[in-house]
């Protein structure tokens, strides 16, 4: 426990600022910093909660689980940093895949005329036509 309350309480209000659904919680301990977090973010929100220790994990879920928020957290027991670059690595190794199949569907389909143009992560373009009718496609990934 070594946020102070106010600190919480200003975490607890930027997160309400950002309109917050997910964060990350690096060092549970026993889960005094995150209680603020978990009330910001909505009933379907997640808290991704990293600790090297889960006993203390164990101990202030108990309390946790009396203020109704513990459906918001997902514990993840180990070192933050090879938690957090796998999912990295899980995410682009999921969306690649799709990507490359998504590509492949777009340039044999007659109906599309040329362009398959990646405009930022997650977003292509493609201008297709059919029976005379154009149209531009923009295909969005929601990360
Ligand atoms: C000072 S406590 C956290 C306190 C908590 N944030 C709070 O204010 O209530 C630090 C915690 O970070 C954990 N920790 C330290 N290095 C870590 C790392 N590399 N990955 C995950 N957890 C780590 C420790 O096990 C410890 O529980």
């Amino acid at each position: 426990m070594t946020t102070s309350a106010n600190e919480g309480q200003f975490l607890n209000m930027l997160l309400k600022l950002i309109n917050a659904k997910n964060t990350m919680e690096i060092g549970f301990y026993t889960g005094y910093s995150l209680l603020p977090l978990a009330f910001a973010i909505p009933e379907d929100g997640k808290i991704l909660a990293m600790d090297i220790n889960k006993e203390n994990y164990e101990l202030g879920l108990l309390v946790i689980r009396k203020d109704g928020v513990a459906h918001k957290i997902d514990f993840k027991e180990g070192l933050a940093l090879p938690i957090v670059d796998q999912m990295i690595e899980d995410y682009v190794r999921y969306y690649r895949d799709f990507v490359l199949e998504l590509n492949e569907a777009l340039a044999v389909d007659p109906g599309i005329e040329i362009c398959i143009l990646p405009v930022g992560d997650g977003i292509t373009l493609a201008i297709g036509s059919n029976e005379g009718l154009h149209f531009l496609l923009i295909l969005y990934i929601k990360c």
